[in-house]
């Protein structure tokens, strides 16, 4: 494959990281349940703003929802507790790995390119449950030049004195976003964007004191911090991150403002 026709002398253009929330893709509550028309809308949107071009380069992420989330969960497994029981793990990477084969499957039935990398045999944790996360970025650059969707998602990952840990989606969108010079970020889940006391949509946010209060974890089964951390993750970033919910999706992968903008 010759990647996106970007010639020798011409770079190409820098990638958009999308996340597609497990919150939006799976019944959150119902453990193991693939919203299926959720799923189906977010693939016809990827595949057409492909098609049109919209977006020449596009390294999707998913989320646990109700498949990473469940089985974390009743192992006593999230981004700070980890396990040393391989069954546990097993149960956490096999759901993942489920859930990646049906966002997989519905991108190939719109012809979208999509390949998948496993972060479990990728990433690290070499100092620990509370220090950085090693992803090497060496595979998902390659894929993209070749013309691939990578495509990702929150899993285990190996942990330094703690066994196997959580890795959340949203933090690989931040470390996707940094080492591969991305253009913009969205992170697409069930609500419209960051809410407000009130519950409204906050247009942007550029510091995380100023939202706190309003910043809660998931109303669902969550091990990794709801929409508090993903504030947090995104606050972090150079690149322009946009939350938003599914009928934003489209918008944003038109260049468009969607949900809230954080930068
Ligand atoms: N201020 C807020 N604004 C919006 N959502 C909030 C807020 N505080 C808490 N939340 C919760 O955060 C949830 C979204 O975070 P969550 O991590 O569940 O989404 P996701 O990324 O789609 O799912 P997953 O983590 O499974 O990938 C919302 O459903 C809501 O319950
Ligand atoms: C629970 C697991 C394995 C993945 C968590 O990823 P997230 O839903 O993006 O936070």
């Amino acid at each position: 494959m010759t990647g996106d026709g970007a010639g020798p002398d011409s770079d190409p253009e820098p990638p958009v990281v999308l996340k597609l929330g497990g919150s939006l893709i799976t019944e959150k509550d119902r453990p193991e349940t693939i919203d299926d028309d959720a799923l189906v809308a977010a693939c016809d949107a990827v595949a057409n703003a492909l098609a049109d071009g919209a977006v020449e380069r596009l390294v999707v992420v998913h989320g646990g929802g109700s498949f990473g989330h469940h089985h974390a969960s009743e192992h006593g497994v999230s981004t700070t507790a980890g396990t040393d029981d391989a069954d546990a793990v097993m149960d956490i990477h096999g759901a993942m790995a489920a859930l990646n084969r049906a966002v997989l499957d519905r991108l190939h039935e719109r012809d979208v390119p999509a390949v998948p990398v496993h972060p479990l045999s990728l990433t690290a944790r070499p100092e620990g449950a509370d220090g950085d996360l090693d992803l090497p970025i060496s595979s998902t650059a390659t894929l993209l030049g070749e013309g691939f969707v990578p495509v990702l998602h929150g899993d285990g990952v190996a942990t330094a004195d703690a066994g196997v840990t959580v890795v959340s989606g949203d933090e690989l969108v931040v470390e996707l976003a940094v080492g591969l010079g991305a253009r913009r970020v969205g992170v697409c889940s069930t609500v419209p964007g960051v809410l407000d006391d009130g519950g409204e949509v906050i247009s942007s946010i550029d510091s995380f004191d100023a939202v706190a209060d309003a910043l809660g974890a998931s109303d669902a089964t969550d091990v990794s911090g709801g929409m508090a951390a993903k504030v947090r993750e995104l606050l972090a970033l150079e690149a322009p991150a946009h939350v938003f919910g599914a009928a934003g999706l489209e918008p944003f992968l038109r260049g468009e403002d969607a949900g809230t903008r954080i930068d």
